[in-house]
């Protein structure tokens, strides 16, 4: 659907992105995922014509973008900037209004529209008629994502839209977008340099450094088969988690252990046998010779069995 060949873009003496390649198929999850300053924003900026390419090509459904006037380009484009990008002296309404409007949609429709994306995102109508400072971080940036699917464009971009809020309520609102049934049929490209979320919501996950890209492809590719140095020590700190999350038990050889069926993920299999803390039931499984005072956790040898096959996963 989108395909970005040998792009660079440059500010004077700096190469923001340089040489890259990347398609994103109809209904993909692709995340740009990188530390801050490594090219996402100008990539995902690129795609809608809100910045020029110096060099290379971007084409949408095999359309080169600069043939498709820019207007025409962004309404199949939703966009959700960095911090919302909300107008402050229009209302929630209004600023929802806006593309519709440029659709020349009658005012019933554009209300309707507006009500049932505000209600999918757990928002009351009464919101309509507040300004964005009267909302907490967490509703504008529902908001945000509303006013960007107004006109169910086929195609979102969102830069960092979870960045401006707290840990827990980025971790809730992220739970949200993932159930949102607008969302499932859309090719979404997303920016963020948090690697939970990247392997959390991301189909593939194009990992950048100083305007290139370092490695491309599926979460359990750059978990299991990083193609540098650079790759490997990006996701060291949360290379455990994320395995854990990423691999299901089918896949380390495990029928399902409990209710956790095959398709479960080693994590939940290891959330439900692991006691709750501060149980006096927990004793880590250790070897042998360690004495420990407390008798080993009941699923002791179910844990053993699971933290062993993942290891002869990583191996294979
Ligand atoms: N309009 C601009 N003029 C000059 N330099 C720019 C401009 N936009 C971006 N840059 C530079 O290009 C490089 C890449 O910036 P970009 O915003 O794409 O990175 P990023 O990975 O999205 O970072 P962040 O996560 O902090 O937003 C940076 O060195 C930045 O300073």
């Amino acid at each position: 659907m989108i395909e970005v060949k040998q792009v660079s873009k440059n500010f004077g003496p700096v190469k923001a992105v340089d040489n890259v390649s990347f398609s994103v198929a109809a209904g993909e999850t692709l995340i740009l995922l990188g530390t801050s300053g490594c090219g996402k924003t100008t990539t995902l900026r690129m795609l809608n014509k809100l910045e020029e390419p110096s060099a290379g090509i971007i084409t949408f459904n095999n359309q080169p973008i600069s043939e498709i006037p820019p207007e025409q380009l962004r309404r199949r484009m939703g966009y959700v900037l960095q911090h919302t990008g909300l107008f402050p002296h229009y209302t929630v309404a209004e600023n929802m209004a806006i593309v519709p409007r440029l659709l020349k949609w009658e005012s019933r429709r554009i209300q309707d529209r507006a009500i049932e994306l505000l209600h999918k995102l757990h928002l009351s109508e009464e919101y309509l008629t507040l300004y964005p400072d009267q909302l907490s971080g967490g509703q504008q940036q529902r908001v945000g994502l509303a006013r960007a699917l107004m006109a169910d464009p086929p195609v979102l971009l969102l830069d960092e839209p979870f960045g401006a809020l707290d840990p827990i309520t980025r971790v809730h609102i992220r739970q949200e977008f993932l159930h949102l049934d607008e969302l499932k049929r859309k090719t979404v490209i997303m920016v963020t340099h948090d690697i939970t979320e990247a392997f959390e919501l991301g189909d593939r996950i194009c990992l950048m450094q100083q305007g290139r890209i370092e490695q491309m492809g599926l979460p359990k590719e750059l978990l299991f088969q990083p193609k540098s140095d650079f790759v490997r020590s990006f996701l060291k700190e949360q290379q455990l988690p994320l395995e854990l999350k990423n691999v299901t038990l089918a896949e380390i050889g495990i029928a399902g252990i409990q209710n956790v069926p095959a398709s479960g993920s080693v994590w939940d299999a290891l959330a439900l046998l692991l006691p709750p803390p501060n149980s006096s039931d927990f004793t880590p499984p250790t070897n042998e010779k360690t004495t420990n005072k407390n008798p080993p956790a009941a699923n002791a040898p179910e844990i053993n069995q699971l933290l062993k096959a993942l290891q002869n996963f990583r191996k294979s």
